[in-house]
């Protein structure tokens, strides 16, 4: 196989722009009174990605602006890690709050597209991006909490799935789930040890074999999603949630959350070039392929 631009070589070329202040219509900056000095506050943007740090209360707002459906893209996903990682090295920066700033969309799963029709090379390039993605999420030492205001179906919901706190916008249109099966793909093993630690396994059995969307209102009953809330209230409920979780002090919660998520999380690391091979072969196969076209043919007739 060719070689693989690592993460390192894909930041590079994304090139992340610094902004000052950047008045993010979630953001604290947006609050801020009309003429009252701006508390320290930093934000940087790339193309598919906002973030707002307010360094008064160490939290950051994550938003995805990645149109018509945040679909998880390689670039999107290079982003999200490289967003994460400045994150995750700012001292300042205890929590994040991952949102859309795509109306009715969460988050669409990972972007079909750069799974079929593609060389092997860049199924490999995707899945490791993925991985890393994922990896970087789960394995986190900040506080993160998923402000679903839209529907988050497959990759989507395992960015949900992948914080401590999930809250979902109350509306019964928007749906969540690991829908994979209704593809005819199957979830890999790291999603469905994600969705079993949140869910149990049973619930995550039954789910996973019927590839199952739940609007809102269900996914509340089984614990998929923690809250639901109206969508106006989301931003409010989001940060006392967040003020709730950074009460306590970071050593005790962060040892916590690596004890309880540190076997899921090696079992990947101690995998990870199977994984990709296992994927490659997989999403390769004719028949998959067939399965993917037919789907978002299915899409598209769905609009007419
Ligand atoms: C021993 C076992 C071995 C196993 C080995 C396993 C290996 C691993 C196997 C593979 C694992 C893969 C895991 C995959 C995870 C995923 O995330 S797959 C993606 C799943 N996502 C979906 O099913 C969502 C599909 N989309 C929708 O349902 C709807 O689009 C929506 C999100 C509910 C939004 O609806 P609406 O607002 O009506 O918009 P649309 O008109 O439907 O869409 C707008 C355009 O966006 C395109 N699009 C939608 N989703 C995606 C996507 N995920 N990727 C790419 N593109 C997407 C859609 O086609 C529209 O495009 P246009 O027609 O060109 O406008």
């Amino acid at each position: 196989m060719a070689a693989v631009p690592t993460l390192a070589r894909r930041i590079a070329r994304s090139g992340v722009r610094p902004l000052c202040r950047w008045p993010l219509a979630w953001g604290r900056a947006a609050r801020q009174p009309p003429g009252l000095p701006l508390a320290p506050c930093r934000a940087f943007s790339n193309n598919k990605i906002l973030v707002e740090l307010d360094e008064s209360s160490g939290v950051a707002m994550m938003k995805f602006k990645s149109p018509p459906v945040n679909s998880l893209s390689l670039d999107f996903l290079t982003e999200f890690c490289i967003s994460l990682e400045k994150l995750e090295n700012d001292r300042a920066c205890r929590g994040v709050i991952f949102a859309s700033a795509v109306p009715r969309i969460f988050s669409s799963g990972l972007d079909i597209t750069e799974m079929s029709g593609k060389s092997m090379e860049h199924y490999a390039e995707f899945w490791r991006a993925v991985q890393e993605m994922w990896l970087r999420l789960y394995g986190s030492n900040m506080v993160t909490i998923a402000a679903v205001n839209g529907s988050s179906p497959a990759g989507g919901c395992l960015v949900a799935l992948s914080c401590d706190y999930r809250i979902m916008v109350e509306n019964p249109k928007f749906s969540i789930g690991l829908n994979e099966a209704q593809l005819g793909i199957v979830a890999p093993f790291w999603f469905k040890d994600t969705f079993v630690n949140v869910v149990g396994h049973r619930i995550a059995e039954r789910s996973l074999q019927l590839g199952s969307l739940y609007p809102a209102p269900e996914a509340l009953k089984f614990g998929l999603v923690d809250e639901l809330v109206p969508e106006e209230k989301l931003q409010e409920k989001a940060m006392a949630v967040m003020a709730q979780w950074l009460a306590l002090p970071d050593h005790a919660r962060q040892l916590t959350k690596s004890m309880m998520r540190k076997a899921v999380l090696d079992r990947l690391v101690a995998h990870r070039e199977e994984d990709v091979q296992n994927f490659v072969s997989f999403i390769s196969k004719e028949s998959i392929q067939k399965s993917l076209r037919m789907y978002m043919e299915m899409l598209k007739k769905k609009k007419s």
